[in-house]
């Protein structure tokens, strides 16, 4: 029986079918060619995560995905990021996933035009065409998930997205993929907690691979992360970064959840817990 992500995957050559028939691969990149194109400025997303005080944020804007359905029917991407921004996210990583996510590649767009933030086209990426997309439309980083590359072709997309200048996270779930991952030269890895065939999500997968991933990279864990006692014991475990969708899109008051999952991390002295509740005032102090 095909799995949901097989289900995506097949989707997404489709609509990558489709797409090229609306613009052609080659017009895409004679707008990135073109000098008199201004195309967006990169913005550094690897460095906001390195340079991230305790640990690095990337939150995400997720609108519903096929484990939870809708998850936020009042959904404005462009208030979120601001919210994001405004309460110490140091990335922002987009939905632009149609079918399953109800997500859309004009939110990158929308979103660079009221944040600074460097954001991350958040999809499922099987083509060049995907990338050229993505620089057009404004991300500074594509995700390259590694169970759905096999062989050459992740190795192959990860060059060619660092050769139109994006960075890249590079995400596996499955432990027999750590080499193939690290092999690309990605210096971020993200372990996916999530398995995207059964949805299955676990912290402790992120602790168990962590020590396979070598010291020099950036450990990013992803998926299923709550409380800030999560976020410890992820840091605890050598996590330098987190992706963040769900539970801060479930939240009534999305600043102060970022706020409470992440403060006790940034402000580790006296009573973490009371000042990350109470000091609603302080929302650009902790970024
Ligand atoms: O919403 P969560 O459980 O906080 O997870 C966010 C992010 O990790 C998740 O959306 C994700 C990680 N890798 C993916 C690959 C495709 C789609 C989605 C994802």
């Amino acid at each position: 029986m095909p799995t949901i992500l097989d289900e995506i995957i097949t989707q997404k050559h489709r609509e990558i079918e489709t797409a090229k028939r609306t613009i052609s691969e080659q017009a895409l990149e004679a707008r990135i060619e073109n000098p008199r194109n201004e195309l967006p400025e990169l913005r550094d997303f690897t460095g906001q995560l390195r340079n991230a005080v305790g640990i690095g944020v990337i939150a995400e804007v997720k609108k519903a995905s096929p484990s939870a359905g809708l998850i936020r029917a009042d959904f404005h991407p462009q208030q979120i990021a601001q919210i994001y921004t405004q309460f110490g996210a140091n990335c922002i990583s987009v939905l632009t996933d149609e079918h399953f996510f109800q997500g859309n590649l004009a939110y990158l767009q929308q979103i660079r035009e009221v944040v600074s933030t460097p954001l991350l086209r958040k999809d499922f990426i099987v083509d060049r065409y995907q990338l050229l997309e993505a620089r057009v439309f404004g991300a500074d980083a594509v995700l390259l998930i590694a169970e759905c590359l096999p062989g050459d072709t992740l190795a192959m997309l990860y060059r060619q997205a660092r050769q139109l200048g994006l960075h890249v996270l590079v995400e596996l779930h499955d432990a027999h993929e750590v080499n193939r991952v690290v092999d690309t030269g990605a210096e971020l890895i993200g372990v996916n907690n999530r398995d995207l065939r059964t949805f299955e999500t676990r912290l402790e997968h992120t602790l168990t691979l962590a020590e396979q991933i070598p010291a020099d990279r950036l450990l990013i864990s992803e998926s299923g992360i709550r409380t800030s006692a999560d976020v410890m014991r992820l840091k605890a475990g050598g996590s330098r970064g987190i992706l963040v969708g769900e539970s801060l899109m479930r939240a009534a008051d999305i600043g102060q959840a970022l706020q409470q999952l992440i403060g006790p991390i940034r402000f580790p002295t006296n009573d973490a817990a009371g000042r990350a509740d109470g000091d609603s005032g302080s929302g650009t102090g902790i970024s």
